[in-house]
């Protein structure tokens, strides 16, 4: 079995969370997610997010802590995937002017939206879990 170590980013601006759709005909097609993605050798995590997020988004992010890391095994690969919180470049974008360069979709939501009928990729269930249960307000 193939194990992939995958970055993913938090990236909040206000209360909004960046959720983005996977392309169809990948793996976990049209799945929610974090947008990312695999590293190449001899990248760091950090240097990885910040390409994969101007690659997808054409967004420059600072890549801050680690928040969740997450294994998960599908049935022909296991993916680690490494969650940092990131901040946008400057920090007061306009949420709408992101491109959907190599993902389906994007969406800016709160913490209550998680729930909102988004279908996660099954790695990213316990991110948004943990999101939920340090983020919403009781
Ligand atoms: N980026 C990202 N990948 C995730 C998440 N959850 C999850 O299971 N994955 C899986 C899907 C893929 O099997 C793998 C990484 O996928 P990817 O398609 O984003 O990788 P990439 O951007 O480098 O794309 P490519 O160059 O291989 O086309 O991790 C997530 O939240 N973000
Ligand atoms: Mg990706």
């Amino acid at each position: 079995m193939r194990i992939l170590v995958v970055t993913a980013a938090i990236i909040f601006v206000g209360d909004k969370v960046l959720i983005t759709q996977r392309n169809e005909n990948v793996h976990q097609a049209l799945k929610w997610e974090f947008p990312g993605g695999k590293i190449e050798p001899g990248e760091s995590p950090e240097e990885c997010l910040a390409r994969e997020i101007d690659e997808e988004l054409g967004l420059k992010i600072n890549v801050g802590d680690i928040f969740h890391v997450v294994s998960h095994v599908y049935e022909e690969r296991q993916v680690i995937l490494l969650c940092y919180y990131c901040r946008c470049q400057p920090s007061k974008i306009n949420m709408s002017n992101i491109q959907a360069r190599d993902c389906h979709d994007f969406r800016w939501v709160s913490i209550a939206e998680l729930d909102d009928g988004y279908d996660f990729s099954p790695a990213d269930i316990p991110v948004v879990e943990k999101l939920k249960s340090e983020f919403q307000v009781p």
